[in-house]
């Protein structure tokens, strides 16, 4: 069916239509028969015929209630029979591909008339390119299933797969090599930390934290082990697979008994009396993307201490997705091992060395959180801001309140920290190895996840407070801020608590203390 051709009226015109049952509203300039619509509308009938709504201009009152999406959705859009003559709609919803002009909504490095000695012109286009490619791609998907809780659709892996996006959330390194990356915009030898930081903070940009931790955040922490200390007949193997977003890995550490406490793993691996395998027992628990996984890096005890298997999906493993305060998109599981054969060639560094293969991911980790807390904090910045300046109460948009700006000047001044914070940290990354990462900065990001995170749980109270009860209401206005407040504890979490990272920071200043400095 063809779309109803819309009329050109004036103001005069649709304030005729002010009854019950010939009933239109004026919304920015845009005409809507809310007649049959009235007894359906969620809002009840009385706010539409009022006498200031009825047949008259309501962008003021539509705006303090509804998101623009409202309008965007089919059942409502096609309630519009009309525009006014000589007016343009001013209001849009989502671009594809635009950077907001709310002050604060974007990092000064995408803020008009600022500047930054860190990203190229290269950087700029590949950000470009990503935020498209994140508008047109993922966005829809990561709304749809962070509430139906199914993994991520299988055709957004596979559209990652086809710019090389699962290669380059490793980071930079020998595994991008004859890759074509993002259409080719970078090369794999330009692909440095700062495209990944883009990478990360683009899909934030979503507001779905268990669907971001589903888009395969198993993989970011699961395939390192493979990549760095597995042999390379593993890698031939694993690496296409996992890139080519077919199969999926995840990092299976924590149990029910042990969590941080790495030690403290009962999960055993015992070699078969052939010597040609190992011979798996045991459970895990809180695994991002176990639910889905084809393979999974596993830290079990054995004879000599701690060792890192890869484990693929076969008799014996088992895995249950945990319902968690965020969605089950994330595939977070509880996975037994009972009597799993594993080759002994599936082995991920040393034989009793497993704590150096777990240890040696944690900075990446730990940074790639930092990047997505501080995106998260952005957007929230940004809901509030828009809503301030559209709500009013006591007849004044919020805004005018001393003790909103107050919250919003804390919100701003914590954001644009964790971020300059965390472009210095990934200038120093772009320019030491590995090696001197962890000497030099695992004390550093150890302090900006923890410090990125309190930032973000404040961020959330002050959010929840602007809001009010749309603050923890899962639909509507505040739906972004309820999901960042139900969530933001899993940043603050995984990959370490706050208290230990701020302790492991100090605990490394020490280390570095000359022997001479006195008073
Ligand atoms: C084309 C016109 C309209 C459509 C399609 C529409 C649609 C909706 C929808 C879908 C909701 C549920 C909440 C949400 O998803 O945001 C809602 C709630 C509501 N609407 Fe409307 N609406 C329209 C116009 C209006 C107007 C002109 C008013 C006038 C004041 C109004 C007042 C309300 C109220 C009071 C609520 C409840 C808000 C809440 O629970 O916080 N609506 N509307």
């Amino acid at each position: 069916m063809s779309a109803p051709q819309l009329k050109e009226l004036t103001r005069e015109e649709v304030a005729q239509h002010n009854k019950g049952d010939d009933l239109w509203v004026i919304i920015d300039a845009k005409v809507y028969n809310v007649t049959r619509f009235k007894n359906l509308h969620p809002g009840g009938v009385s706010v539409l015929t009022d006498e200031e709504v009825a047949g008259q201009d309501a962008t003021e009152a539509f705006f303090g209630l509804h998101r623009y999406e409202v309008l965007e959705k089919p059942q409502y859009k096609r309630l519009q029979v009309g525009t006014i003559k000589g007016e343009q709609s001013v209001i849009h919803g989502k671009i594809v591909g635009e950077t907001s002009k709310v002050p604060y909504a974007e990092p000064t490095w995408l803020s008009e008339g600022y500047h930054s000695p860190y990203y190229t012109d290269n950087h700029r286009e590949f950000q470009k390119a990503m935020r498209v490619f994140v508008d047109e791609n993922i966005y829809e998907d990561a709304q749809a299933r962070e509430d139906d809780g199914k993994r991520p659709s299988q055709e957004v892996f596979d559209k990652m797969a086809a710019v090389n996006l699962h290669a380059m959330r490793m980071g930079p390194g020998k595994h991008l090599q004859g890759l074509t990356l993002m259409n080719g915009i970078v090369t794999p030898e330009q692909f440095d930390y700062f495209h990944e930081l883009i990478i990360t903070q683009e899909i934030v940009r979503c507001g779905a934290r268990g669907y971001g931790d589903g888009l395969l955040g198993g993989k970011v922490i699961g395939l390192p082990p493979v990549l760095n200390f597995g042999t390379p007949e593993l890698k031939a193997k694993i690496l296409p697979e996992v890139f080519s977003g077919k199969k999926f890995i995840c990092l299976a550490i924590s149990e029910a008994q042990a969590g941080s406490d790495v030690m403290g793993l009962q999960t055993t691996a015992v070699k078969s009396e052939d010597g040609k395998e190992w011979i798996v027992n045991g459970t895990k628990k809180w695994i991002t993307n176990g639910s889905f996984a084809d393979y999974f890096t596993v830290g079990c005890k054995t004879e000599d201490g701690l060792t890192v298997l890869l484990i693929e999906r076969g008799p014996g493993v088992e895995t249950r997705t945990i319902k968690t305060s965020y969605s089950t998109a994330a595939g977070t599981a509880y996975i037994t091992f009972d009597n799993v054969g594993v080759p002994v060639g599936n082995t991920l560094g040393e034989v009793g060395g497993g704590i150096f293969v777990i240890l040696s991911n944690f900075n990446h980790e730990r940074w790639v959180m930092c990047c997505s807390s501080a995106r998260s904090q952005r957007s929230v910045v940004e809901e509030c801001l828009k809503w301030a300046t559209q709500r009013k109460a006591f007849g004044r948009p919020l805004i005018s309140q001393p003790v909103i700006r107050s919250k919003l000047a804390g919100m701003i001044a914590r954001t644009e920290s964790v971020q300059a914070w965390l472009e210095n940290l990934t200038y120093q990354m772009t320019h030491m190895t590995y090696k001197q990462q962890a000497n030099k900065l695992a004390g550093q990001i150890a302090f900006l996840k923890s410090y990125s995170t309190q930032c973000a749980q404040e961020t959330a109270k002050d959010a929840v407070q602007i809001f009010g009860g749309r603050g923890i209401t899962k639909s509507g206005m505040g739906k972004f801020v309820e999901h960042f407040y139900r969530t933001v504890t899993f940043d603050a979490l995984l990959g370490g608590a706050e208290d230990v990272l701020s302790d492991l920071g100090v605990r490394q200043a020490l280390r570095a203390m000359p022997k001479n400095a006195r008073l």
